[in-house]
């Protein structure tokens, strides 16, 4: 049951696992923590049932519920981080536009923006505390029921795959509308991009107010875009995010790791490793030891199995797992998936996969 004590952000449980912590900071572990991206997800049958008949975006706004799916995977798997749940779409909702979840089809925008007149539509001022208040509710009280066990990531979507979502009113296989306005309307689509960092940067500050001990920012859209692009419509935002969200949490005497995951964007990665993030997070098409050379010890690195080799028997992932560790090394280093977990993963292989990284960093660390 939900307490009084439960809705304030204060006298959380002592965090007792900081290995995930210690690891973005680059510090020294005993073994290399690992979480997944979507490990409150689908391929979890009692994910499936409490998420059975209820509305998406309801469910998103129903703290007990976001804290209800935040915990059933640690209650499976030793996962050294839990990410709350929600999405990043709440944020496109909080600047006034209707996203839908609809089934088979995704996440849908039924009004998108055409042209950059419609950036009159979306809120002028928006209040964070006000439309977003309940993500921060429900990160204030899975921090309570999580008592410490691991700590709770925070997230956010960043502004160019926010955009793209935004105008594409949907998943896209080209993304040419959006892509149309950086071309076609440069002028409007920095005014929209300037306007998704604002909110964002309150967004990620309530998060941390409310509990959140880490902060993933998602460019889940980064190779849609090239180099020279990304440069101009992606990187100075994602820069702008950490740096004025570091500059608040200094002020408050507060110190919260940030990892920038942009995927397919190893294009970028020297730029991402500058960009004042602790962590950068990298999907499966990336080789281990040519990203470390190429962030040059700067930055913790978080990732990258291919979330398919989960389909291979548990040897097999035992075997992956550790080429893995050996390509990236024990130290700085978060596992993860290169990408989100799918609905029709196998819990025990995602169990295999948790148990890998333990026991072959715990080992590899030894004989150091
Ligand atoms: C692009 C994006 C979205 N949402 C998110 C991203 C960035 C990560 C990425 O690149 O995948 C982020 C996200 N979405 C969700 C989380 C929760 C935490 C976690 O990772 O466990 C997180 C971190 C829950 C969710 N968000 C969604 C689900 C599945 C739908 C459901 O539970 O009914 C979950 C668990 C829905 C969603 N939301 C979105 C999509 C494309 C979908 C899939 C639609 C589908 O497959 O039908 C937008």
């Amino acid at each position: 049951m939900e307490t009084d004590r439960d809705c304030y952000p204060k006298d959380f449980p002592q965090l007792q696992n900081d290995t995930f912590l210690r690891a973005a900071r680059g510090e020294e572990t005993e073994h290399v923590p690992v979480w997944c991206m979507r490990q409150a997800g689908r391929y979890l049958p009692e994910f499936r049932e409490s998420r059975a008949g209820k509305d998406f975006f309801e469910t998103c706004q129903t703290p007990a519920a976001c804290c209800e799916l935040t915990l059933q995977p640690l209650r499976r798997f030793p996962f050294d981080a839990a990410i709350i749940f929600s999405d990043i779409l709440v944020v496109p909702q909080a600047m006034g536009m209707d996203v839908q979840m609809v089934a088979g089809k995704g996440p849908t925008f039924p009004e998108p923006l055409k042209e950059p007149e419609d950036l009159q539509r979306l809120r002028v001022k928006v209040d964070v505390g006000k439309e977003l208040g309940y993500v921060f509710k429900a990160i204030t009280l899975t921090r309570h029921k999580i008592e410490g066990k691991v700590p709770l990531i925070g997230f956010t979507g960043a502004p160019w795959t926010l955009m793209s979502y935004m105008i594409e009113g949907g998943g896209s296989n080209t993304h040419s509308k959006a892509k149309r306005w950086l071309y076609r309307h440069p002028e409007a689509s920095h005014m929209l991009l300037r306007m998704l960092t604002d909110v964002i940067v309150e967004y990620l500050l309530g998060q941390v107010a409310a509990g959140a001990q880490a902060l993933q920012v998602f460019e889940s859209h980064a190779g849609i875009l090239g180099p020279v692009e990304f440069k101009e419509f992606a990187l100075p935002y994602l820069r702008d995010i950490a740096r004025r969200v570091k500059d608040k949490l200094k002020e408050a005497g507060q110190d919260v790791p940030m990892i920038v995951f942009a995927k397919d964007g190893h294009y970028a990665l020297e730029d991402l490793s500058q960009s004042h993030y602790e962590v950068v997070g990298l999907d499966w098409t990336i080789d281990p030891q040519s990203a470390r050379e190429r962030t040059g010890g700067k930055v913790s690195l978080q990732g990258n199995m291919d979330p398919c080799a989960l389909y291979a028997p548990k040897e097999r992932i035992s075997d992956i797992v550790k080429k893995m560790l050996e390509g990236f090394g024990t130290r700085a280093y978060i596992a993860n998936l290169g990408h989100g977990l799918y609905p029709d993963m196998d819990p025990e292989s995602v169990g295999a996969f948790v148990e890998a990284v333990h026991t072959h960093s715990r080992q590899m660390i030894k004989q150091k």
